[in-house]
């Protein structure tokens, strides 16, 4: 019988819910004319505070599991960055936390580890830095992984609308536990009936709905124009920032992800989908790289026996495989 990771699950989606708010007030006070700046300071702050307050949440309860975690505070720690523990820390105490510099600084570095133990969890503290920078997608992204295998998933989009979002309701936090299916309910109201997400059953290709990165150097998007010829879809692409496109597979709104290598050879990182890849896969999505092998999550950090990453609802999975092996630049 599967493990039941009641407690791993309640934990998860409460601490990015938290996190959520946090990255939500911040976003807010982002100015117009930040992207133009380049002013990276407001997803610095949410990046570190998030990180901070999920690494909190989960040393409390489960004091002996590592985590992996995208940031680490060695930066932030120099003379120069003390407007930003500062600010950092402000953010963290409006939620009510009591908490001192050094403390926030320690919280940050417990997701120092490097994945090589039987159990860890990864995370990833704002997934799609440049959506949030946009004011637009984001996600915090949570996974437990045991012996390679993730087991549990809370992934926060804060600023997702969906088909089936609940009136006024902005963002929604989808969750999984392996072989329990997965769930939905709004950020703002976790106390709800959750819906139970399912992909949509879209069979034929012609009709695939096709998602990837805004980020052009984050996917090889003359390769995935390619994929969608091979494939016949005239159906728009959704360019979407961040694992909210795991969330949108989830839920039907969406077939098909594609993460196609770009020719630097970049090396996946765990966190950049280890929670959206359950939450799909609950949801009765397959996931694996474009050659059709399952993503490998015990290798640390990254998913180096992996090229790409591959999301679809299942049914489409052979045609999508074949069509990228047709289109291979
Ligand atoms: N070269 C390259 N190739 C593939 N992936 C890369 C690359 N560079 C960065 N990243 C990772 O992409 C994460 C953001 O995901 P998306 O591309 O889906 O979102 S976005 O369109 O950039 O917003 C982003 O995650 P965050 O840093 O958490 O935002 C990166 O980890
Ligand atoms: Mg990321
Ligand atoms: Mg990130
Ligand atoms: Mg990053």
């Amino acid at each position: 019988m599967s493990e039941v990771f009641e407690s791993e699950v309640s934990t998860a989606i409460q601490a990015v819910v938290a996190a959520s708010v946090i990255c939500r007030s911040v976003q807010k006070t982002i100015a117009d004319d930040a992207m133009e700046k380049k002013d990276r300071s407001p997803v610095t702050v949410a990046d570190f505070a998030s990180q901070a307050v999920i690494c909190r949440a989960l040393r409390e309860v489960f004091p002996n599991d590592p985590i992996v975690g995208e940031e680490d505070s060695k930066e932030l720690r120099t003379a120069e960055n003390a407007p930003f523990r500062a600010r950092i820390l402000k953010e963290i105490q409006a939620t009510g936390v009591e908490a001192s510099e050094k403390e926030v600084l320690s919280w940050i570095d417990f997701g120092n580890h490097d994945g090589s133990a039987d159990r860890f969890w990864t995370l990833d503290p704002i997934d799609g830095t440049k959506g949030f920078l946009r004011k637009e997608q984001f996600a915090v992204s949570l996974a437990l992984i045991v012996d390679g295998t993730i087991q549990v998933a809370a992934l926060a989009c804060p600023n997702l609308q969906t088909r089936d979002t609940w009136d006024n309701a902005q963002g929604v936090v989808l969750s999984a536990v392996r072989g329990q299916g997965a769930r939905m309910t709004p950020l703002d109201l976790l106390d709800v009936t959750p819906h139970t997400t399912q992909v949509s059953a879209i069979k034929s290709p012609l009709e695939a709905r096709l998602c990837e990165s805004v980020e052009s150097g984050h996917t090889a998007h003359g390769w995935s124009g390619n994929v969608r010829e091979q494939l016949g879809t005239t159906a728009e692409a959704v360019r979407i920032d961040s694992q909210a496109k795991y969330a949108v597979v989830a839920q039907g709104d969406a077939e098909v992800y594609l993460r196609l290598p770009t020719r630097k050879d970049y090396q996946e990182k765990i966190w950049d989908h280890a929670g959206g890849v359950l939450v799909v896969e609950e949801s009765g999505g397959t996931v694996t790289d474009i050659d059709g092998k399952p993503l490998d999550f015990s290798q640390g950090s990254t998913l180096k026996n992996n090229r790409g990453v591959v999301v679809t609802n299942g049914l489409l999975h052979d045609d999508v495989l074949k069509a990228i092996a047709a289109a291979e630049e």
